[in-house]
């Protein structure tokens, strides 16, 4: 197009964002179900932020996101962004698992231009929908030459936030998302945007992952710790013959005794284990409670269980060795 915005597309992907339901006033509505088009003419200005184009990439429920789809939306975005054509790309998600998403693509799109996500806590036909916004600020912040090297972000209620960095902390209220360890990108007040900081870790270009090889990830599965928790659902992974487990410990990643046991079994047999924590925030520390130096298993930092598993399948499809594992997530 001959005039001076960016040209900015929008993958639609499914969520509460497209959602509906009965009434303006009701718990109950269904994921992905309006589409692209309906989605942008629901937004009035939106057109003067950007040239935009819209394209259905699904359109689910985010519970229902899934590793295909993933590599999907990541071919897509590679091949629209290594066009001239194309300055910065949005995509529209459910928000529960919106932070895996982000992540995923945060360490694979091999573009330096902006790939926003963003979503909706309210389904589009609830009073007070707040996705028409959402999309705006979104779209705003994808047009925005500032937004160049920033990696993939996450847009919602005013805030933007790194792929790394974020988090769903609420399971019904507009401000669900919260950076909390490593604070805001910045914010974006009806398309007015300001950025504090960029990201920390590696992402983007610099990653040394790629989607072109990639037509599966191995399965990782995440095991949760409590007080007196069985072991017996690491066994249970080891026996479906996983590549990798994610506990969800408790505190600094720690686990009961049997637990402990039963992870130095699974590195025993070849697969890796990373310790996180089921605490929203805070560093799971090497070495600290576990020796993991002896044990052979991996400190998550600062990523969260759900995180962990993305980058864990990432890095098994390219290494087992734990010291380089370490170093991954010491650093992405
Ligand atoms: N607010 C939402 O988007 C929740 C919905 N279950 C989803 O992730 O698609």
């Amino acid at each position: 197009q001959k005039n001076d915005l960016s040209n900015v597309v929008i993958l639609a992907t499914g969520g509460t964002i497209a959602g509906v339901g009965e009434t303006g006033a009701q718990a109950g509505y269904t994921s992905g179900q309006v589409g692209i088009e309906t989605m942008i003419n629901s937004v009035p200005g939106i057109e003067k932020l950007a040239n935009l184009t819209g394209k259905q990439i699904s359109n689910v429920g985010s519970q229902d996101m899934s590793i295909k789809i993933w590599l999907k939306i990541a071919n897509r975005i590679n091949e629209l962004l290594a066009s001239e054509d194309v300055d910065g790309i949005v995509i529209t998600h459910g928000t529960d698992t919106l932070e895996e998403t982000a992540f995923f693509l945060n360490l694979i799109v091999k573009s330096d231009k902006p790939v926003v996500t963003t979503g909706s806590m309210r389904p589009s036909t609830a009073v007070s929908a707040e996705g028409p916004l959402n999309l705006y600020n979104a779209v705003a912040v994808a047009a925005h030459p500032d937004s160049k090297g920033r990696g993939t972000m996450v847009v919602l209620n005013d805030q933007i936030h790194a792929a790394r960095a974020v988090t769903k902390t609420n399971t019904n209220a507009v401000q669900a998302f919260v950076s909390p360890f490593r604070g805001l990108l910045g914010s974006v007040i009806y398309g007015q945007i300001e950025f504090y900081r960029k990201p920390f870790g590696v992402h983007s270009t610099e990653s040394i992952f790629s989607v072109d090889d990639i037509s599966s990830l191995p399965r990782v599965d995440i095991i949760y710790a409590a007080a007196d928790s069985s072991a017996d659902l690491i066994d249970l992974s080891i026996k479906a013959g996983v590549k990798g487990i994610v506990i969800a410990g408790v505190g600094n990643g720690n686990m009961n005794t049997a637990m402990l046991e039963a992870c130095k079994k699974a590195v025993n047999q070849g697969i890796v284990v990373v310790r996180s924590t089921r605490l929203p925030s805070g560093y799971v520390i090497r070495n600290a409670e576990v020796n993991d130096d002896e044990i052979g298993t991996i400190a998550s930092d600062d990523l969260n269980t759900a995180k962990s598993r993305v980058l864990l399948m990432l890095c098994l499809h390219e290494t087992k060795n734990a010291k380089d594992i370490q170093e991954i997530f010491y650093n992405y």
